[in-house]
């Protein structure tokens, strides 16, 4: 048993796909390989990645050492380094700091999606970190000295490093969201601000179910929905705010692994 393979320091991985392209936020349009881990403290009444959040799937979810995460990302990407994202559930219960540490090593750049309930110093190894902390519609209730010890997280990295690019990334389904993702923005002012709508046709939770025909996808209703949140957006001269739409869903829907 290497220092890699032990129980405490393996990761527990729900999938690992890729290379597509990154098809939300700050990094939209780029070729990534997502890693995406299993387990999630929160539980968000649209989530649309329970297979990774709800226990029933636990079985699937392998743990696996940093050095086979990277065996399987160098094999998926031919070993041409790209920016591999840390998903989940949530990506910040899982000890990923050697898998950073490693791919750095081979080329690989590292971004990490959480909701910001979960501070590691290891953040300040990231190239992106995005926070997502979640508004009313998600029935989840933010921690908010939580949510800012992520960011002193990753900013207290060694003075060599600037450390990542922090942005927020949030999910609005309607007005109450809406407003909650201006008190964020309020809040973080520094940091650029992502405006996702939400999509109300998610995944739903079965294991015998084919994900793409589990339930149709309304994607002329999430397109209404982004019509109405970039109307608003720009009705509050909120000029900060970037307002994109979930990429992969738009091309493949509900399809998982892509
Ligand atoms: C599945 S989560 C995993 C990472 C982390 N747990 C989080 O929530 O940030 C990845 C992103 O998908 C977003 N998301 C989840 N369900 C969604 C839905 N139904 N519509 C739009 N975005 C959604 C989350 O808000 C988050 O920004
Ligand atoms: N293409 C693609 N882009 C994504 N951006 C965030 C994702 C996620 O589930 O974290 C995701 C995903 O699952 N697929
Ligand atoms: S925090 Fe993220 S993974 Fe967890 S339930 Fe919410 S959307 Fe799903
Ligand atoms: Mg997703």
């Amino acid at each position: 048993m290497t220092a890699h393979t032990r129980p405490e320091t393996l990761i527990r991985i729900s999938e690992i796909f890729g290379p597509t392209i990154q098809g939300e936020g700050a990094l939209i349009g780029k070729p990534t390989v997502f890693v995406r881990t299993g387990g999630c403290d929160y539980r968000c009444a649209w989530c649309d990645t329970l297979h990774a959040v709800d226990s029933s799937h636990r079985d699937e979810w392998e743990p696996m050492s940093a050095e086979a995460i990277l065996a399987r990302v160098r094999q998926l990407s031919d070993g041409i380094p790209l920016t591999v994202s840390l998903s989940g559930g949530n990506p910040a219960i899982q000890p990923l700091d050697t898998l950073i540490e490693l791919g750095n090593r081979a080329g690989y750049e590292f971004c990490l999606e959480t909701q910001g309930s979960i501070a590691r110093d290891w953040f300040a190894r990231l190239n992106v970190l995005t926070l997502s902390p979640k508004p009313p519609s998600s029935g989840m209730e933010t921690d908010w000295s939580e949510l800012r010890h992520c960011i002193t997280a990753a900013r207290s990295g060694d003075t060599r490093s600037r450390g990542p690019l922090i942005v927020l990334k949030m999910v609005v389904f309607d007005e109450q969201d809406y407003l909650f993702a201006r008190k964020v923005a309020t809040l973080y002012p520094d940091l650029p601000v992502y405006l996702q709508p939400g999509n109300h046709t998610p995944p739903p939770l079965s294991k015998d179910v084919p994900d793409a025909d589990a339930q149709p996808l309304d994607m002329a209703g999430i397109l209404d929905r982004m019509r109405w949140l970039v109307e608003r957006t720009l009705r509050d001269g909120w000029h900060g705010a970037t307002v994109l739409p979930q990429l992969h869903t738009l091309l493949w829907g509900n399809l998982r692994g892509i």
